[in-house]
């Protein structure tokens, strides 16, 4: 059996994999949050380059998940190769900076770059206004940024990578909205295959091997 993107299903004991693309404009804090979230750690780190690669697998309940965390590249000059990144994503993560109105621009035209790539629904997306320690410098209102996200049926968090503030519960609910779509899918296959096993019961049998 496939997961939703066509990777196998995880077997007992294995975790889901879900692979969660990274986000937003240049200087935002998406590699930052990356850090935080897999090694609780925060420094200063150089733009990144194409694309930087991170795992951490998380347990929720009785249920365990692996990420597979890409963190995409946000200045100007890699935006035309990171659509290659979308491929097979589970989960976006749409990261502007509040004390910047101007990304909060690009993350919404990361949106329309994400629609173009996806179903409707296919890819879980949470919305992030990072840097809430320099609120007195803030540009985006949380309003606004709810709003937004409201409006386009986004996940929406506001957190501080440097304070470690609702980083991990970003990711969480992330994870969870995930489990859940997952298990959902699992549900709908079961049914389906128990449809198709009472098609072929002993009444469909009799007819298709009358002679
Ligand atoms: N005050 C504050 N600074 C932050 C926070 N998160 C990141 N920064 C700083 O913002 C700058 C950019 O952070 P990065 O994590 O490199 O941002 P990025 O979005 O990955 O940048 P690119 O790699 O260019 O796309 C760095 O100086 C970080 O230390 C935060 O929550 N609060």
């Amino acid at each position: 059996m496939a997961q939703a993107d066509g990777r196998p299903q995880p077997g007992a004991g294995q975790p889901h994999v879900f692979k969660l693309v990274l986000l937003g404009s240049g200087s935002v804090g998406k590699s930052s949050l990356a850090l935080r979230y897999v090694k609780n750690d925060f420094k200063s780190i150089l733009p990144t380059v194409g694309c930087a690669f991170f795992t951490k697998v998380v347990e929720l309940g009785a249920t365990s998940l692996k990420f597979e965390i890409w963190d995409t590249a946000g200045q100007e000059k890699y935006h035309s190769v990171c659509h290659l990144y979308f491929r097979g994503a589970n989960a976006a993560l749409l990261v502007y900076d509040i004390t910047s109105k101007d990304s909060f621009h690009k993350a919404q035209q990361w949106l329309k770059d994400l629609e173009r790539e996806f179903l409707p629904g296919e890819v879980v997306v949470m919305l992030v206004g990072n840097k809430t320690d320099l609120s007195e410098e803030r540009e985006v209102t949380f309003e606004e940024g709810k709003e937004f996200a409201e409006s386009q049926s986004l996940l929406f968090m506001e957190t501080s990578a440097r304070l470690n503030h609702q980083v991990t519960e970003a990711f969480s609910a992330i994870a969870r909205e995930l489990l859940q779509r997952a298990e959902r899918k699992e549900d709908q296959t079961r049914r389906g295959g128990a449809r198709l096993a009472l098609n072929q019961g002993p009444m469909g049998r009799a007819k298709c091997c009358a002679r």
